[in-house]
């Protein structure tokens, strides 16, 4: 899966860590606009008009109470939308952007806060638990998600702390009015230790039960530090690098379509750099890449260079017999159709792409015009019964299966806390069933590549292995590390590959290839 690219202009974002290594927001406090000489927000907030307010009783002026800064409030509205709306953060946060007219550095500050503070949320949520002596659950939501921003900005940015502290109560008085002695006292006791303190005092010991350390280290659920341990072969060294990867602001990479822009002449472009593995792949240093004259006039897309790599995968495996008929299974919102169908007008072939949902068969047909693709709105496990579905039809066909996602947790920053164990058997089934289908649709001899952006074992080799032994027909696995760039580091012992963040810098796409006897 290729998720959009972090908004906001991210070369100016500062990074957050762990410690407080990496963040830069210190500086912002120096600068800028005193709290209260800026509005704090639209409508039902402090008011716009500057510093001083008249007095209720009539008359006299006397200095208003503090706003809060505008990228914090708009920070704290867009975690308060993603906690009581269940919205996604990288839809609500760039619209508030724009409504606010926040640009620039305060973009950045407003972005790195929010995400910061939601990748952050499980060891927040601990340390503000013991630091209030209540369960965090029992705060009123409001106070509870100002008082992790305030957290988050103590321990992972160089905000000093009494403006994190002073912002987040300011905040407080306007959300949670009553509660500003109470988030006062909290938040001067986190400011008792540094990240790594309380990861000290709060997490279980290395020694006995390393995956609750990890998780409460780096900020992720236990089930999902397991999942990512396991997969990495119980390397929890490993497992830490891969934690520390998703808690970073994401790459943003472009994909230079084939036939209609060259990737050397499109990294000077944009300045960016050419990829280090897809030969498509151009890395961009900053900006809004959706802004970009390559990507508005179709000659490029934004796409995580893993999902090249793993479309591309697919399109150059050796075929013999015919090879003009392509199927992408799983299309929305159509990056790799994007890929595959540039690559189909180079060779002569046609892609069919398919997707379920409505508005992101729309998406689909965006994304792919101008090139020869064929967009059907349906459901993928139709094949056979659907006229446009034939079975044995394909010479090649993609399933990038619906999955949890856990291999792009860096560029969804609340996804790890909302993705539940129980997801994963309706999400295994619809794997194993459009996998299936996949089988079905292929020709025999022709292939079938099976992706997922998640390296939780059973959305990988267990969906792989236990479709293609039930699928009724004979198939083979085709080792798929050859049909990478050569030279490629950390690829395993194949057929099958994963890619990870830590390795490759790219999202942990899953790849199996199949061919159809
Ligand atoms: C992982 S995403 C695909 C990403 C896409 N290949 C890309 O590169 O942009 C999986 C897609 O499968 C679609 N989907 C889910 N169930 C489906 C089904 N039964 N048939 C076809 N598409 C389905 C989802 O709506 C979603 O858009």
């Amino acid at each position: 899966m290729t998720g959009p690219a972090e908004p906001g202009r991210f070369s100016d974002a500062p990074r957050g860590g762990r410690s407080g290594d990496a963040g830069r927001g210190g500086d912002r406090d120096r600068g800028r606009p005193e709290r209260g000489e800026r509005p704090g927000r639209r409508g039902d907030g402090p008011p716009r008009e500057g510093r001083f307010g008249a007095d209720r009783r009539g008359g006299v002026r006397r200095p208003a109470r503090p706003a809060v800064d505008l990228p914090r409030h708009v920070a704290y509205q867009a975690i308060a939308a993603v906690h009581r709306d269940d919205a996604y953060a990288n839809l609500v946060l760039p619209a508030m952007l724009r409504d606010e007219g926040l640009t620039g550095r305060d973009a950045a500050f407003a972005t790195e806060l929010t995400y910061g503070t939601l990748r952050h949320t499980g060891t927040l949520d601990a340390i503000i638990t013991d630091a209030a002596g209540r369960d965090v659950q029992r705060i009123d939501p409001p106070v509870r998600d100002a008082l992790r921003l305030g957290t988050y900005q103590l321990l992972h940015t160089r905000v000093p702390a009494h403006a994190a502290v002073s912002s987040t109560v300011d905040l407080v008085r306007t959300v949670g009015p009553g509660a500003t002695g109470f988030a006062n006292a909290v938040l001067r006791e986190v400011a008792g230790r540094d990240a790594d303190g309380w990861v000290a005092k709060l997490a279980p010991s290395e020694e006995t039960d390393p995956i609750g350390h990890l998780a409460l280290a780096y900020s992720h659920p236990q089930w999902i530090v397991r999942a990512f341990a396991e997969a990495l072969g119980g390397d929890l060294r490993e497992t830490a690098r891969l934690l520390i990867e998703d808690n970073e602001r994401p790459p943003v990479h472009l994909c230079a379509r084939p036939g209609l822009a060259d990737p050397v002449a499109l990294a000077d472009e944009v300045r960016g750099a050419p990829g280090a593995f897809s030969p498509y792949a151009v890395y961009l240093s900053g900006g809004a890449p959706g802004e970009l004259a390559a990507v508005t006039e179709g000659r490029a897309h934004v796409q995580d260079e893993g999902s090249q790599l793993v479309a591309n995968a697919l399109a150059v495996a050796p075929l013999d017999g015919p090879d003009g008929r392509w199927l992408d299974l799983c299309a929305g919102p159509g990056g790799k159709a994007g890929l595959l169908g540039a690559l189909a007008a180079e060779r002569g072939a046609r892609l069919t792409a398919v997707e379920v949902a409505e508005h992101r068969a729309r998406l689909v047909a965006q994304a792919t015009r101008g090139l020869p693709v064929t967009v059907l709105n349906t459901d993928g496990r139709t094949v056979g019964a659907d006229p446009k579905l034939p079975e044995g039809h394909f010479d090649r066909v993609l399933v990038d299966a619906p999955c949890t996602g856990l291999g792009s947790l860096r560029r969804r920053p609340e996804s790890r806390w909302r993705r539940q164990p129980s997801d994963l058997p309706p999400l295994t089934r619809l794997q194993r069933e459009l996998l299936t289908a996949a089988l079905r649709a292929v020709r025999p001899g022709g292939l079938v590549a099976y992706v997922t952006c998640s390296p939780h074992t059973v959305e990988t080799h267990v969906t792989v292995t236990e479709a293609s032994r039930r699928c009724g027909f004979p198939v083979d696995f085709v080792d798929a590390r050859p049909l990478l760039p050569a030279g490629m580091p950390g690829l395993g012992d194949g057929p099958t590959v994963q890619l990870w963040p830590q390795r490759h810098g790219t999202d942990a796409m899953f790849l199996a290839v199949l061919r159809r006897g």
